[in-house]
């Protein structure tokens, strides 16, 4: 994308402000807007767009500053052929149709945002914004939020933005609506000044069809089409009217009644063209646009030599224009000077820059639009209680909530236990305790006693004493437990022989030694933890035996031991497994939510239009959202780091640099990856629909929750079509192992997560063409 404001070719003097030759434009599949359109304005001059409400005057105007994109012909701006690559820049003020103001800015940071854009300095911005209070009579000292502004106000602040900078040429759409006649007045001796003092160029549409009569020219559009463009005065004269509007009257109906018999023989095929809804030219159309545009050519009013003329012989309308000087003095001009001064004026590139200095001038004015952008969003943010909410407690309530639940293995699982050597356990167990009195007695009576106090100790199962196994069967039916152990009649006495007669045990002892357990485990997570523990308490039981009655524990202990671990420690929960995961997860969530959020919203606002006339190019305002989305991160970082150390006891091994540096990353990945669905979709509904749907699998095939490889291996490849696929792993190894961003674990994650950025970044960028419809 050029922005020829900082081209060599912007002092390159042109004939014509603005150019249109033999243009078509269509929505989609729809009917022609534009029809082979063709449009002159001189430098220096006041030129009037009239036209019935929808024949396509804004659509014009939004092809002349680059906003849209059309089929064929061609239009030249100052000189400069216009195309998707080259925006005006600060050359051009626009004021587009709707208000396209941040409603949550007030009238001077909105100045000061587009002053910025522009490429003013503070001093230039502070001068402007003074002069043009007093011009449209802005409201206070511009402190006022635009939200709080009537219609009017809203508009006349629209309006400062486009004269703010002194563009080259002013494209007001539709400034006067909604104004009161005296400010009218006033912005139009303005825009004459401008024209006649200072050689600015006006394009201005308007449905108060009198207001242009002093203008230079006037083009009056019907069904996309310019059907005359000439010095109002003039017309009047050839239509011997007093009234403007009844020349109009008179061209539109002329166009209506006669239009037919101005086609040429060739065009003859277009039976109606002129008439809308007609189906044979709708269809014609929608064949084949180019071809159809070609045989327009000629038709009156398509061709760019219009077949109603009465200033054919003026060479110049600029200079000997018949309207000003028939034009009323305005009673109440602004004493303010309007010819650009070089305090006014906006900085303007050196032409005689070596190419180094040029580059890094564009580099430094590229990075001033981006850091105006984000300011912007930040205001924008910090204005927003939602937003706040969403982007700074919401993480840190998530977390706690859900990191303070997910991975915690559930505790208190009633399990019904039905003892037949001591039917009575729950008070039994207890007074035979106090019977044997010292804990370090080797009493081998009643050994069901002291494996269920085992059971009680790590708090995972709560036994429930169970009188027979069909009551227990019954409870667990009821939902009252979620299993029942049943231990043996003489428990004790068979337990005891086995482990004398080890393997010369009979099967009866072998048998009446064994603990039986059945289970609920349709309820799986729950069931899993308390079997487990069941073999703890069973281990702890023998082991708390061995050492009572001096038992060699060798021959009891579990061929296997964990020692010493590598990472983490033996008391460590799934909890630590699923944290690192959570952050991530959460990080790249509020990105990929928010960021097509401001991107649909300055869409549907407008401004993201307007700025992008003003100069903001698409990778700007990318950059100015990120670096916001980034820079809220910290914030973000800061939030995790405390609810993590303080809420759940939970302390990053590794460095918090390196950890803040993943958060950044992920931040940027979800944001990317936002971004690209709001291009794609344009839509808040369908964003929040695809988000409901995607944000889940995310978090699955991410293996925030379980590892990857419990996905099955032809769904495994999912994984890679995610981006938090990558960035998990890394910061396991840093938040649980302490490792460092060198290691085998967490580069290479990284290393794909950056690379996940750049492909969606520049996917984006070749995508927003997509955005000009
Ligand atoms: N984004 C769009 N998608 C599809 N059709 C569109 C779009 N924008 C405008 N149109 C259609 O193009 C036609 C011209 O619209 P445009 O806004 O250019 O008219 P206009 O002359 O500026 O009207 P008005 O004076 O009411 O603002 C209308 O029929 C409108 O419905």
């Amino acid at each position: 994308m050029v922005d020829i404001s900082e081209s060599n070719n912007e002092a390159e003097p042109a004939a014509d402000a603005v150019l249109v030759r033999n243009v078509c434009k269509s929505y989609g599949k729809s009917q022609p807007v534009l029809r082979n359109l063709s449009m002159q304005v001189e430098q220096g001059s006041l030129y009037g767009l009239l036209g019935s409400s929808g024949c396509g005057k804004s659509t014009l105007l939004s092809c002349i500053v680059g906003l849209k994109t059309w089929e064929t012909g061609e239009i030249s701006v100052l000189g400069r052929k216009i195309d998707e690559n080259v925006t005006m820049g600060k050359h051009i003020g626009f004021m587009p149709q709707d208000l396209s103001l941040y409603e949550l800015l007030s009238i001077k940071e909105t100045m000061k945002y587009y002053g910025k854009l522009y490429g003013m300095t503070w001093e230039q911005i502070e001068e402007r914004f003074q002069f043009l209070q007093n011009l449209l009579k802005l409201p206070g000292d511009g402190s006022s939020y635009i939200r709080k502004l009537s219609g009017g106000q809203k508009r006349r602040v629209s309006l400062a933005l486009a004269l703010l900078h002194n563009p080259k040429l002013l494209i007001l759409d539709e400034p006067t609506v909604g104004l009161d006649p005296l400010l009218r007045k006033s912005i139009w001796n303005h825009l004459f000044k401008l024209t006649t003092v200072s050689k600015i160029t006006v394009i201005i549409t308007t449905h108060y069809i009198e207001e242009v009569r002093y203008s230079n020219k006037i083009g009056l559009m019907r069904n996309g089409r310019l059907l005359v463009e000439d010095d109002p005065i003039c017309l009047m004269k050839l239509y011997q009217a007093s009234l403007l509007e009844d020349v109009v009257l008179k061209i539109c109906r002329k166009d209506q009644n006669h239009g037919l018999n101005e086609l040429p023989s060739k065009t003859n095929n277009l039976e109606g063209v002129f008439v809308d809804n007609q189906p044979k030219f709708q269809a014609t159309w929608k064949k084949n646009l180019k071809s159809c545009c070609n045989e327009m050519k000629g038709i009156c009013g398509t061709n760019g030599k219009f077949c109603i003329t009465c200033s054919d012989s003026k060479n110049d309308t600029t200079t000997t224009n018949p309207s000003l000087q028939n034009q009323p003095q305005p009673s109440n001009v602004t004493t303010a000077t309007e010819k650009i001064s070089p305090q006014e004026a906006p900085p303007v590139t050196n032409n005689n820059q070596p190419p180094k200095y040029k580059f890094l001038n564009s580099c430094q004015a590229s990075i001033q639009r981006s850091i105006a952008h984000s300011k912007a969003e930040w205001i924008n943010i910090l204005r927003s209680p939602i937003y706040i909410c969403i982007l700074t407690l919401l993480p840190a309530f998530q977390l706690l909530t859900t990191g303070g639940v997910v991975g915690v293995e559930p505790k208190g699982t009633k399990i019904g236990v039905v003892n037949y050597e001591f039917l009575n356990w729950e008070a039994g167990c207890i007074k035979h305790r106090e019977a044997i009195g010292s804990n370090d007695t080797c009493d081998l009576s009643m050994l069901s006693c002291g494996l269920i106090q085992h059971l009680y100790s790590s708090g995972y199962i709560a036994p429930i004493q169970v009188t027979s196994k069909e009551e227990a069967l019954a409870a667990v039916k009821r939902g009252d437990i979620k299993g029942y152990i049943q231990i043996p009649v003489n428990y004790s006495s068979f337990s005891i022989e086995r482990a004398v007669m080890k393997h010369f045990a009979s099967n009866e002892s072998i048998d009446g030694s064994r603990v039986t357990m059945h289970m609920d485990l349709s309820d799986y997570i729950t069931m899993f933890v308390a079997l487990a523990d069941l073999l703890k308490s069973f281990e702890r039981f023998i082991e708390e035996i061995g050492e009572r009655c001096d038992f060699s524990l060798k021959i009891v202990e579990f061929p296997v031991q964990f020692r010493e671990p590598v990472y983490g420690s033996l008391e460590g929960s799934a909890q630590t497994y699923v944290i690192p995961a959570l952050i991530a997860g959460l990080l790249f969530e509020i990105s990929f939510a928010v960021v097509p959020l401001i991107l649909i919203n300055a869409l549907k606002q407008g401004t993201l239009v307007r700025a992008n006339v003003a100069g903001l190019r698409f990778h700007e305002f990318l950059i100015g959202v990120l670096f916001t989305m980034t820079s809220l991160t910290i914030i973000q970082v800061i939030i995790c780091y405390m609810s993590l150390e303080y809420g759940l006891n939970f302390r990053i091994q590794g460095s918090i640099l390196v950890f803040t540096f993943l958060c950044l990353l992920t931040t940027l990945c979800g944001g990317t990856f936002g971004l690209l669905l709001g291009i794609i979709m344009k839509d808040v509904l369908c964003i929040v629909i695809t988000a409901v749907f995607l944000i889940p699998m995310l978090m699955i095939y991410a293996g925030v929750l379980q590892p990857i490889e419990v996905i099955p291996h032809n769904l495994r490849f999912m994984s890679l079509l995610f981006p938090t696929a990558a960035i998990v792993e890394p910061f396991r190894s840093v938040m649980n192992r302490g490792l460092s961003l060198t290691h085998p674990t967490v580069w290479p994650g990284v290393l794909l997560t950056f690379g996940w950025v750049m492909v969606l970044t520049i996917t984006c960028l070749l995508l927003r063409k997509k955005l000009k419809t």
